[in-house]
């Protein structure tokens, strides 16, 4: 085996994690629940430094690990047939924290859905064959929760996981979405037709006149399915949230799978037409009617370009309050969205200062021959060549670096020559550079960048500063979008279809 194959476990690699997570500081000791679960002992092998592993890529594999997870640390009785979405407890169980976290923050007012402050009340769109959310909120927090779901098999499976659970079936009702043709509040639906935990943004939003509720940015992507929260809801009913993780892809190609892992998920599960980007612009539509039926409105969303998309759209509609969250697992990353018409009981402070010292930005349309290691290595020699130093770390696709003042000065004083020369990357020195920054704070500039698959084609390139008090916080906002400008022209260059999959930069 080669160093590169060679996982390390590190507080780097492992998941970053909610707090209040069950596994923020016990990660799964897959030994352990080998020798306690004989049917859980035979996916269990270990790696030559005595390490027990499990072949994510094995779909038996990753269910029986759920399974077991679930019935040990949760006291659940939990299965789903061949094929369909398989959750990882710990992933799923930092949505349901942030959720946590919001409900018992003093942003809204603090009346919760049934008014008696006692029981949450949460909606769950699209809960699976698994039924993951209500579950794990009803067993962790003691809420109640409607799940809805359109397909039969998720619907099926849904309630078998409820009743074999009697502890908490009385808190959770599984919902049926109607598929065909219905008419709700006067729309016409459509039948046939997808850590650490921190706040990357707070904003109040400027209310918007409602003249229509056609948003500027429908000519983008539209849903026509069936009905997902108007129809679904019924009159009278309060919740305190809804969360969603939508079907995330237009296709199934897009959907890929990712090879390193195998969770399931069937094209029902995963697909819709418009993909999420669609499927949360229906939240937001249906959200912008039923108001303050529901206190938070919340999402996953699994690209950060869509993220930016919806948040314009939550704006043009007048929401009182905008948050969102980065959920970081493994090497993938997703975001939690999260909206209210509740008057704020507080007045909301624009954490700008914080978001300089975490920026990212994605590149997607990856030709096919390049991955993340190779936009790792290419970070590096961004850096280097302007003789920061450098401390990669292949396995966890992430580099340390500490640039002195002399070498943000070099980066920020000069352009790319040629970005086809990787090995032997040059800086070509422009003395009259407008943007340059030969005045920056003397104090070296520590900060991480982290490269994540996000989906085949797609990858998310992050940059966190160390010290977020640094006086050189400044250098780093401005060097950043140079390395930006260097990764993208070097392998987005091409922005042809490869293999059905697209780039939409151009959004
Ligand atoms: C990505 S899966 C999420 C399943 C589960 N919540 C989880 O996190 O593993 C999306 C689910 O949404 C369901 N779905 C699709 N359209 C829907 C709709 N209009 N209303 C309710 N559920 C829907 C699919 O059948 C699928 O079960």
């Amino acid at each position: 085996m080669t160093s590169k194959k060679k996982r390390k476990r590190s507080t780097v690699e492992r998941p970053t994690i909610h707090p209040r997570n069950k596994y923020s500081d016990n990660p799964p000791d897959f030994g352990l629940l080998a020798s306690l679960y004989p049917t859980f002992e035979p996916f269990v092998f270990y790696s030559r430094d005595g390490r027990p592993r499990i072949d994510w890529t094995d779909f038996n594999a990753t269910r029986e690990l759920t399974r077991v997870l679930l019935h040990h640390d949760h006291a659940l009785n939990w299965w789903i047939p061949d094929g369909q979405l398989c959750p990882t407890v710990p992933n799923r169980s930092n949505y349901i924290h942030w959720i946590e976290d919001l409900l018992s923050s003093d942003i809204l007012t603090n009346t919760n859905a049934d008014g008696n402050g006692d029981i949450v009340r949460g909606f769950d769109i699209g809960t699976g064959a698994n039924c993951i959310y209500p579950l794990l909120g009803a067993s962790l927090l003691g809420w109640s929760f409607v799940g809805s779901d359109v397909t039969d098999v998720a619907l099926e499976w849904a309630e078998r996981n409820v009743k074999n659970n009697p502890q908490i079936s009385d808190l959770i009702e599984i919902r049926k979405v109607d598929n065909g043709e219905e008419r709700s509040n006067g729309q016409l639906v459509d039948g046939e037709s997808g850590t650490h935990l921190y706040d990357i943004e707070a904003i109040k939003a400027e209310p918007a006149p409602l003249a229509s509720l056609k948003l500027h940015s429908d000519v983008h992507k539209s849903y026509h399915g069936p009905p997902v929260l108007l129809g679904v809801v019924r009159d009278g009913e309060k919740f305190d949230f809804c969360m969603c993780n939508p079907p995330f892809f237009e296709t199934m190609e897009e959907a890929g799978l990712n090879p390193k892992t195998s969770c399931g998920g069937t094209p029902k599960e995963m697909v819709c037409p418009g993909g999420e980007e669609a499927f949360i612009s229906r939240i937001i539509r249906d959200s912008v009617q039923l108001k303050q039926s529901f206190r938070w409105y919340t999402s996953l969303v699994g690209r950060k370009s869509n993220l930016k998309i919806l948040i314009s759209r939550l704006r043009e509609v007048g929401v009182t309050i905008v948050k969102t969250t980065e959920f970081v697992q493994g090497q993938t990353c997703r975001w939690g969205l999260a909206w209210s018409f509740m008057p704020p009981s507080r007045k909301i402070i624009s954490s700008h200062v914080a978001e300089k010292n975490v920026l990212s930005f994605t590149l997607e349309g990856l030709q096919r021959k390049y991955s993340a290691i190779h936009v790792l290595e290419s970070v590096e020699s961004f850096f280097c060549s302007a003789g920061a130093s450098c401390k990669s770390n292949a396995s966890a696709f992430t580099i340390d670096i500490t640039a002195s003042n002399d070498h943000c000065d070099t980066i920020l004083k000069n352009e790319l020559r040629d970005v086809d020369e990787p090995a032997a990357f040059q800086y070509k020195q422009v003395m009259s550079n407008a943007s340059c920054c030969s005045h920056l704070p003397l104090n070296d500039l520590s900060f991480r960048i982290s490269v994540f698959q996000q989906i085949p084609g797609t990858l998310l390139v992050r940059g966190s500063l160390q010290h977020k008090e640094s006086p050189a916080a400044g250098a780093f906002s401005l060097m950043f979008p140079r390395l930006e400008e260097f990764l993208k022209a070097k392998f987005c260059r091409e922005k042809a279809p490869v293999d059905g999959f697209y780039s939409n930069t151009a959004r």
